[in-house]
């Protein structure tokens, strides 16, 4: 069979910028061709970020969002096909994920934004995109998605692995010898480390490296206040975004100390609440070992902390398996694009608590 060719693009809840992934696939084997990461123009970066929390949105502002928005997705995969030195001919087709502006599953929406229509004209290409709600419509959370492709990518018949994704969200990927995926969102990556950092950093988008984080104290209190949301407790499936992670949650159940106390301390705190939820589930599952991936792998201090709780459980980068950890997101949505392309079922039920699988995404030809 000949090799196939499908392009992911996503952009995630950090609003830092779209990735593009070039997926090439043969006889079931998958390999990431090539990989672009293009930030948000800033002016873009802001009217995103404002439509994400403003609790109301103006038609003409979203208009004009959405419609920048597609121009940088077409950049994107212009840019991807140049790197990659691939004519266009020679895709089959790209998988948008979208720009996610709220995500409330309980409800039974997520909502996504980026005109596939309009993005199929300017590429040429098909697009399959709105991956999320036939799963919401089947009653299930719509997320995470990953997991299935997770699992193609990542299992292993001998081992039980975590994949885990530090986005602005982390989530988890349970990937178990000769079972389907488990997955579920356990709660902030670096949505919380990036607002409280931005919030006493301003202009800078994040803490270099944790070093801030690393220059202050853990708070026990703090940190049990924290974790004492039922968010942590609940049981999966579970979804979530900064439409509930977000600082005035930080105030909200901090409570007084997190402005009694410096600042650094609580961004120290933060990092913990990030990483102790993680090791635990590892460490519940007896996992042989992590798989990490996403923009949390380049924050050192995070990554020394996970180690650290993870305890004896060997944590790597989604590297040392052949898939760069700023692509395995965009990979995930060119796989995606491939499996509704051909009229797979994606079996992510067991994930997001669908009544059943089916098939995930529509197309749009150009
Ligand atoms: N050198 C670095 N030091 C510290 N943090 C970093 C560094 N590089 C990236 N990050 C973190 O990674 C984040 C971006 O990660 P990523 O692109 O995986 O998120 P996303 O895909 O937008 O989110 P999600 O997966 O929730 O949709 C940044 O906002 C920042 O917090
Ligand atoms: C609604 C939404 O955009 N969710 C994202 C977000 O970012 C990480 C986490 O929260 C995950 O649930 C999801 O993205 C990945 C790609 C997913 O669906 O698997």
């Amino acid at each position: 069979m000949a090799a196939t060719h499908f392009i992911g693009l996503m952009s995630g809840t950090s609003l830092d910028g779209v990735d593009a992934a070039l997926l090439g696939s043969e006889e079931g084997h998958h390999e990431l061709l090539a990989g672009v990461t293009r930030p948000f123009p800033p002016q873009l970066a802001k009217l995103l970020s404002s439509l994400c929390r403003q609790p109301e949105i103006a038609p003409d502002v979203l208009a004009e969002a959405e419609t920048a928005f597609c121009q940088q997705l077409a950049e994107a995969t212009e840019a991807l096909l140049q790197v990659a030195g691939l004519d266009k001919d020679a895709v089959t087709a790209v998988g948008s994920h979208g720009q996610t502006i709220r995500h409330l599953p309980d409800k039974g929406w997520s909502w996504q934004i980026g005109s596939p229509a309009r993005l199929a004209c300017l590429t040429g290409l098909p697009v399959v995109a709105d991956f999320r709600s036939a799963d919401l419509a089947r009653g299930g959370q719509g997320a995470p998605l990953a997991p299935a492709f997770h699992q193609a990518f990542f299992s292993s018949p001998e081992e039980t692995r975590l994949v885990l994704n530090l986005g602005g969200i982390a989530n988890v990927s349970l990937l178990r010898p000769d079972q389907a995926p488990i997955g579920w969102d356990t709660g902030p990556a670096n949505t919380l480390l990036d607002a409280w950092h931005r919030k006493h950093h301003p202009g800078a988008g994040w803490d270099p490296d944790g070093q801030w984080a690393a220059s202050g104290e853990t708070r026990a209190e703090l940190l049990q206040r924290l974790l004492d949301d039922d968010y942590f407790r609940q049981a999966p499936p579970k979804s979530t975004g900064p439409e509930h992670f977000n600082l005035n949650w930080l105030a909200k159940h901090g409570g007084r100390s997190v402005s009694a106390i410096p600042a650094a301390d609580v961004q120290a705190t933060l990092l913990e609440l990030t990483v102790q939820p993680i090791a635990a589930i590892a460490r519940a599952h007896h996992v042989d070992r992590v798989i990490a991936c996403g923009g949390g792998t380049h924050n050192r201090t995070l990554m020394t902390r996970l180690a650290h709780h993870l305890e004896n459980i060997p944590l790597e980068s989604s590297k040392t398996q052949g898939l760069d950890p700023d692509h395995v997101e965009s990979a995930g949505f060119a796989w995606l694009a491939q499996q509704r392309w051909n009229g797979l079922s994606v079996h992510l039920s067991a994930v997001t608590g669908a009544d059943g699988d089916g098939t995930l995404g529509g197309l749009w030809l150009p």
